[in-house]
C-alpha cells in the first residue's frame, strides 16, 4: 500500500490525519467512516464520481463542517477543539466559492491578508499577482473576471499566507488546457520550494497522475481503494487512471484480485 494514502496507523509525520470520519446530512450518509493520512510533503488525491463525498471530506478537514463522528488532524492538532491554531497555516481554494463582486481583484487579497493577520502584505499580493498573470487584472472588479481568471486570483488567494496544508477543490476545473498545465506547473513549485501538503479532490485523471503521490478513490462515501497512480494502473492491468477510475464507477475488480 502506497505510503502517501495508508490508512492510519499513527505516522507522526503525517500532516493530515482522518480516523473513522463520518459525515451526515439529515438521512444522507456523505462520508461513511474514512480513514487515511497524508504525510507531510506529499501531494494526495480525492477521487470520485458526482457526490462520492471529497467536498464534504474537504470541508470537515477545513473544520467548515463538523463531523457526525470520527476524528480529523491537520498539523498534529485535532480540529474539532484547535482549529483557530492550525487555521493560519492551512488554507483552501474551491470553485464554490466566490470572492464579493464589487470588491476589486487586489481589494479582495487584501480582506484576505488581513484576515490572516499578513504584514508586508502589499508586496506579498504583488508577487503573487505578477507569478499567477494576475497584475493587469488587480484593479478590476472581481464580479467581472472569466472563470479561468476567477480560478487564478482564488489560488492566490489560497496562497497568500504561504500554506504549509493546501486544500484544492478541483484546482483547474473549467480552465483551458493551457491555463490548467500552467497552474500544475505553478503548484508543482510551489510544493517542491515550500515543502507543503496538498490534498486535491479532481476530476481530471492526467491532472492527478502528474500532480499526485496517492490516490484515495471515494464511492458513495468511501474509500474503495488507494495507492499511488502507479500501484493503481498495474492492481488494475490498466495504461491509465482514466480506465482505472470507470472499473472503480462500475464495479469492475482489480486484475490483481
Ligand atoms: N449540505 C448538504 N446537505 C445535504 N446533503 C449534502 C450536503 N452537502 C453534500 N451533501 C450530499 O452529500 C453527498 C456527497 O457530496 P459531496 O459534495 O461531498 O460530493 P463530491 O464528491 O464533492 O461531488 P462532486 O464531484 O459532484 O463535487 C452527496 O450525496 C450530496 O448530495
Amino acid at each position: 500500500m502506497s505510503q502517501s494514502t495508508r490508512s492510519t496507523s499513527g505516522d507522526p509525520a503525517a500532516s493530515i490525519r482522518v480516523e473513522g470520519l463520518t459525515k451526515r446530512f439529515g438521512s444522507v450518509v456523505a462520508v461513511d467512516s474514512i480513514s487515511f493520512e497524508v504525510p507531510s510533503g506529499r501531494t494526495v488525491a480525492l477521487l470520485g464520481g458526482n457526490g462520492a463525498g471529497k467536498t464534504t471530506t474537504l470541508s470537515v478537514l477545513l473544520g467548515l463542517l463538523l463531523p457526525t463522528s470520527g476524528r480529523v488532524e491537520v498539523l498534529g492538532r485535532d480540529m474539532l477543539r484547535e482549529r483557530y491554531r492550525v487555521l493560519p497555516r492551512m488554507n483552501f481554494s474551491s470553485p464554490y466559492v466566490d470572492l464579493p463582486h464589487r470588491l476589486t481583484v487586489e481589494e479582495n487579497l487584501t480582506v484576505y491578508a488581513h484576515l490572516y493577520g499578513l504584514t508586508g502584505y502589499r508586496r506579498r499580493i504583488h508577487a503573487l499577482a505578477e507569478d499567477l498573470d494576475l497584475t493587469r487584472l488587480l484593479n478590476r472588479s472581481s464580479g467581472g473576471l472569466s472563470a479561468g481568471q476567477k480560478t487564478r486570483v482564488a489560488l492566490a488567494k489560497a496562497l497568500l499566507n504561504e500554506p504549509e496544508v493546501l486544500l484544492l477543490d478541483e484546482p483547474t476545473a473549467s480552465l483551458d488546457p493551457d491555463t490548467a498545465d500552467w497552474i500544475r506547473t505553478y503548484l508543482e513549485r510551489f510544493r517542491a520550494r515550500t515543502g507543503a501538503t496538498i490534498l486535491l479532490a479532481s476530476h481530471n485523471m492526467a491532472e492527478v497522475e502528474r500532480l499526485c503521490d496517492g490516490v484515495l478513490m471515494m464511492k458513495a462515501g468511501r474509500i474503495v481503494d488507494r495507492g499511488a497512480p502507479a500501484e493503481l494502473l498495474a492492481r488494475y492491468g490498466r495504461a491509465t487512471l482514466d480506465e482505472v477510475f470507470l472499473d472503480i464507477a462500475r464495479d469492475r475488480r482489480a486484475a490483481a484480485e
